[in-house]
């Protein structure tokens, strides 16, 4: 079994268990009861179509399948609202229980904390889970290509922007790019750990980048660690970078944004058209 079918099938077994707690109408109910979505698109993207800085999507990751524990995160609201002082224009909060530490709770105390939007990061396989993440108060949900079948995706992407929130459609390679482009993705995100080896490539986002048509926000996922990282990402064209481990892991968040932020929004990086057109 890969890593993904692993973390899928604990997915799927909690997700069971959940279902069997509250009933969809109900979860329907507390959505309706949630404030409304915030605007994902022109948070990332603030210059609309005159791209001019890389945005920074700031994640509460207490552990992964590649690196084991991170950091213990015993209040991620308190974490979060560094983050956002910081500058972070999104929070990401790793909801997967098994191998994140994550939970809905934390989302829900990180949105309650933020102006910004936030951003379930799970392994979403049902539409049940679009809804938890609406009544929990989510304003984006990330749909993995490589976890859905297209007709599934399709379908979840649907659902995701019909409650108000933005899709942010993960590929790991250029197919998968062109299948979340088919999908009516708005926001995709190109993450550069293998599922397979969990390697991170970093020349990924660029390889990929091509295929993101202007009009769609782009996100460089996983391994981005420093000033140097954003710029590249930058060069080739990414409108945000999404960054974990590396701010867990230091050892002071609203500075590690800020400098991340910083280096997004040097007047040095023109926008960069990633179809190659001028
Ligand atoms: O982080 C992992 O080990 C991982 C393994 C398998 C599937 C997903 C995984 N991570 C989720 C993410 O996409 C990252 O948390 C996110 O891109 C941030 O990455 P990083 O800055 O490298 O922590």
């Amino acid at each position: 079994m890969s890593v993904l079918e692993e973390i899928l099938a604990g997915v799927r077994e909690d997700l069971a268990e959940r279902q069997a707690a509250t009933s969809l109408d109900e979860l329907k109910e507390a959505a309706r009861r949630a404030p409304s979505a915030r605007n994902a698109l022109e948070a990332l993207r603030p210059g609309g179509d005159e791209r001019g800085q890389v945005t920074v999507i700031a994640e509460v990751k207490r552990s992964s399948p590649s690196k084991g524990s991170l950091a213990p995160i015993e209040d991620p609201a308190a974490l979060a609202k560094e983050y956002e002082a910081g500058g972070a224009s999104a929070i990401s909060v790793l909801t997967e229980r098994r191998r994140f530490g994550g939970s809905l709770d934390d989302l829900r105390a990180v949105r309650a904390a933020v102006d910004v939007p936030v951003l379930r990061k799970d392994f979403v396989v049902s539409s049940y889970q679009v809804w938890e993440a609406r009544a929990a108060g989510a304003d984006l949900v990330l749909l993995i290509v490589a976890a859905l079948e297209q007709e599934a995706l399709v379908s979840l992407v649907e659902r995701v922007h019909s409650l108000g929130m933005c899709a942010l459609v993960e590929a790991h390679d250029e197919h998968e790019v062109d299948r979340a482009v088919a999908a009516g993705a708005q926001l995709i995100g190109v993450n550069s750990r293998n599922l397979k080896t969990l390697e991170v490539d970093p020349t990924t986002f660029a390889r990929c980048a091509h295929r993101i048509p202007d009009s769609v926000v782009s996100v460089a996922e996983s391994g981005v660690r420093s000033a140097h990282d954003v710029v590249e990402h930058a060069r080739a064209g990414a409108d945000a970078v999404l960054v974990g481990e590396a701010l867990v892991t230091g050892r002071d968040p609203r500075t590690a944004v800020a400098d991340l932020v910083a280096a997004g929004s040097h007047p040095s990086l023109r926008a960069v058209s990633r179809s190659g057109k001028p």
